[in-house]
């Protein structure tokens, strides 16, 4: 089994105690901005501060091709992967936008493009972004009829993402949130989502870029098969990944383990990255107060996750994109929850009258 390369640790619960008694000292009336407060409860916890900080924030965006994509269980071609890699280094993506709307870094992986990235064509002078190549191989196999990787590229994959992560921990990233690219990779998360939640496939496919109704009845008989064929351990979060799962989820879930491990807060986008952080609740439940859910996707399988997870999702855009297009959306809200620890006024210093019971 992979094992963890440094222990994650519980939430600091002095912080917490402390910034929960700041907040309750702050002008307004206790527990008035309700959610709000809880995060940065939270975050100070993650931080070990009683004032936290979302502040650098990046977005990672794994990129992987999936060899399912034979079956027809996308409505877009593979092609699409590597197309938006350059789409993303080239800052014209949904990602790039809602990321500099957030003031955060994009992060580009390829870890698993079935094509190799055309440097060249790889767009020069957009601060804040950078491409990391950490190719484990080209696309996974058809896993309708083999695995979609070996138990050592998953493991690799994991690795990539614990790498990345105490990486950008070191960089000084606060607070990382989770994106992804792979066409095929809604039908990976709900295989995974079935294996590791329990729930029936059906309940758990949706229509991923646009499929119909017939495309999906299809792709959960493609899953059905991928699991039959494969026979994942629901037991064994790797095993999983690596039967019916994909580089970029392995990547990300390898990410999130070692943000916590770090001491820096994940912010789970859709239904993939929650596909990714479920394998990283399985392998480490610790991990689990690091995670701040960000919306609830249309994927009807992202409600059952987002349940798994125990995570309150802050907002539902009926978003279906991926990409990490609502954690960084989020991000804002988190950055919002912290300022308003550092840089709201006590009732002592204001000379406002405090509560009178
Ligand atoms: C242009 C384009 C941009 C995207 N950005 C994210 N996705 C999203 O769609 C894909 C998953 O859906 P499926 O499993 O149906 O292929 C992933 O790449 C996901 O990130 C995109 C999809 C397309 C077509
Ligand atoms: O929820 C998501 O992350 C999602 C849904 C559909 C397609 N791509 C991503």
């Amino acid at each position: 089994m992979w094992k963890l390369p440094k222990q994650i640790e519980q939430l600091n619960q002095e912080s917490i105690e402390q910034a929960r008694m700041r907040h309750d000292q702050l002008t307004k009336p206790p527990g008035s901005l309700g959610m709000l407060e809880e995060i940065g409860i939270r975050l100070a916890g993650i931080q070990g501060a009683t004032i936290p900080t979302a502040e650098p924030a990046a977005v990672v965006v794994m990129a992987g091709d999936h060899g399912v994509t034979e079956e027809g269980v996308s409505a877009f071609p593979s092609e699409v992967t590597v197309q938006m890699v350059l789409n993303f280094m080239a800052g014209g993506a949904a990602i790039n936008v809602l990321a500099r709307n957030a003031g955060a870094d994009v992060h580009v992986v390829d870890i698993g493009v079935k094509a190799d990235i055309p440097l060249e064509q790889v767009q020069a002078g957009n601060s804040g972004n950078r491409l990391w190549i950490e190719k484990v191989r080209y696309g996974t196999g058809n896993m309708a009829k083999e695995p979609a990787m070996t138990r050592d590229e998953a493991e690799q994959a994991l690795s990539v993402g614990w790498k990345i992560g105490r990486e950008l921990s070191v960089q000084g990233y606060k607070v990382i949130a989770l994106g992804e690219m792979g066409i095929g990779n809604t039908t990976a998360s709900a295989a995974i989502a079935s294996v590791l939640t329990g729930k029936p496939v059906p309940e758990v496919v949706g229509a991923g870029t646009g499929l119909s109704t017939e495309g999906i009845r299809h792709k959960s008989e493609v899953i059905e098969r991928a699991i039959a064929t494969n026979a994942p351990d629901p037991q064994d979060p790797v095993d999983v990944l690596a039967k019916v799962g994909g580089l970029e989820i392995a990547g990300l879930t390898g990410l999130t383990l070692a943000c916590a491990a770090h001491r820096v807060a994940v912010v789970v986008d859709g239904f993939i990255a929650s596909a990714a952080a479920i394998a990283a609740v399985r392998i480490e439940p610790a991990v689990q107060p690091y995670l701040f859910a960000s919306h609830k996707s249309v994927e009807p399988g992202h409600r059952i996750l987002l349940e798994a997870l125990d995570l309150q999702p802050l907002f539902d855009f009926s978003m279906r994109l991926g990409e990490g297009s609502g954690a960084s959306l989020a991000l804002p809200v988190l950055q919002g929850a912290a300022r308003v620890l550092k840089e709201m006024a006590t009732f002592a210093e204001a000379g406002v009258s405090d509560g009178v019971s």
